[in-house]
């Protein structure tokens, strides 16, 4: 899944590959130095021989100890750049005639690994090869500094521009992360909103019980309310006011329970509550509380004669068992299939108690 955080993972294995590769070369080239260096008889430089033994000890403590690759290649690039510097001045000294080539393959060798393992990241590129690039222009006497110049600057000023280029199209390319995570988000959150009440809907109950899980010992009551002879309603008044009404309901029931409680619309004119962290007392009074709430708006429904002229809601309560949620469902509904028949406009309790209605102030 792409986020900021996965990106912030690919610039940092990309900083870590950078790493890896700026020490492989150097490993070459200093193997590259010594052998040579034996071959022609001579003895190798001390600093050829420390690049080597530098690199292969970062190389192996790269796969274990190392975290911040920028600042490690930085550090690493001004040592090697250093030792760089400091080698080509001692085998220039020991190579008698001078060889005319020698100065410029240095230079050549120390802007190809820069150039191979460095070209992303400036500060680094820069700090790696301004020592030897130095040493070269003085151990020639200032005698080429033309061609000198013109083979420090060439890479330089590309490598400022592509850096430019690439620090552009980071920035880019992070704000488009962003952007897109955060968009993910919105319309993630909205997925679970009903467009309609503004509760919860399925998803977002689903949503929200994966993060109830692991709360410990804590007991959470369901609440199962649905709308009275809701199709009458809808015959008589019309959707546009059935509609009206399901969402004056859905601000009831909010408006009823704790802030904490999780409300969502179950389905068409059904509505589900999560009570958190309550008793079986507290659940009671609470879906009381809740229908006598519905009862209070006073919304006409004369055709729902047999229950009240307005408009009202039957529950079933249940407790919630984590382990298997589906059976309290079912026992929720069981006791709202109860309340149903018991003439409506009243609360049940799942294999508990019955609760009449009326018999409880609304909460206020
Ligand atoms: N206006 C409107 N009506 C809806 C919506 N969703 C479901 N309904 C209606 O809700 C009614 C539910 O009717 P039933 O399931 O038969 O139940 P009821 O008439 O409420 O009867 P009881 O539940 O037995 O009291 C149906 O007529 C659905 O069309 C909605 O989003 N808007």
């Amino acid at each position: 899944m792409i986020n900021t955080y996965s990106y912030d993972e690919l610039r940092r294995s990309k900083l870590r590959l950078s790493l890896l590769l700026f020490l492989l070369l150097n490993i070459a080239f200093s193997v590259f130095y010594v052998a040579t260096a034996i071959n022609n008889t001579h003895s190798p430089t001390p600093p050829s021989i420390m690049v080597a033994v530098i690199c292969v000890i970062t190389l192996i403590m790269s796969n274990y100890k190392m975290k911040n690759y920028a600042y490690q290649l930085n550090v690493f690039s001004v040592i090697i750049g250093l030792l760089w510097a400091w080698h080509i001045a001692v085998r220039y000294n020991q190579l008698q005639p001078v060889e005319n080539n020698f100065l410029l393959f240095s230079l050549m060798m120390v802007f190809f690994i820069s150039a191979i393992s460095l070209a992303d990241y400036f500060v680094a590129f820069c700090l790696h090869s301004l020592p030897p690039a130095l040493m070269v222009i003085i151990l020639d006497q200032f005698n080429h500094i033309l061609i000198m110049l013109f083979t420090i600057a060439l890479p330089l000023i590309s490598f400022t521009l592509h850096n430019l280029m690439q620090k552009r199209s980071e920035a880019f390319t992070s704000e488009l992360v962003n952007r897109l995570s955060e968009e993910r988000e919105k319309f993630s959150d909205l997925s679970m909103i009903d467009p309609l009440t503004g509760l919860f809907n399925r998803r977002g109950l689903q949503n929200k019980l994966s993060n109830l899980n692991g709360d410990g010992p804590t007991s959470h009551y369901i609440l199962l309310l649905d709308i009275d002879h809701f199709k009458a309603y809808n015959d008589n008044y019309g959707h546009t006011m059935g509609d009206k009404a399901l969402a004056a309901v859905a601000v009831a029931i909010r408006d009823a329970v704790r802030s904490r409680d999780i409300v969502v619309r179950y389905g068409g004119e059904e509505f589900l509550v999560l009570l958190i962290d309550v008793d079986d007392g507290y659940a009671l009074s609470c879906a009381e509380n809740v229908r006598q709430a519905v009862l209070d708006l006073k919304i006409p429904h004369l055709f729902n004669d047999r229950v009240s002229t307005t408009v009202t809601l039957s529950a079933g309560i249940a407790i919630m068992s984590d382990s298997d949620i589906e059976a309290s469902l079912t026992a929720a509904d069981n006791a709202l299939y109860l309340a149903k028949s018991r003439g409506r406009n009243s609360v049940e309790i799942a294999a508990l108690k019955s609760f009449e209605p009326n018999t409880q102030p609304a909460k206020s």
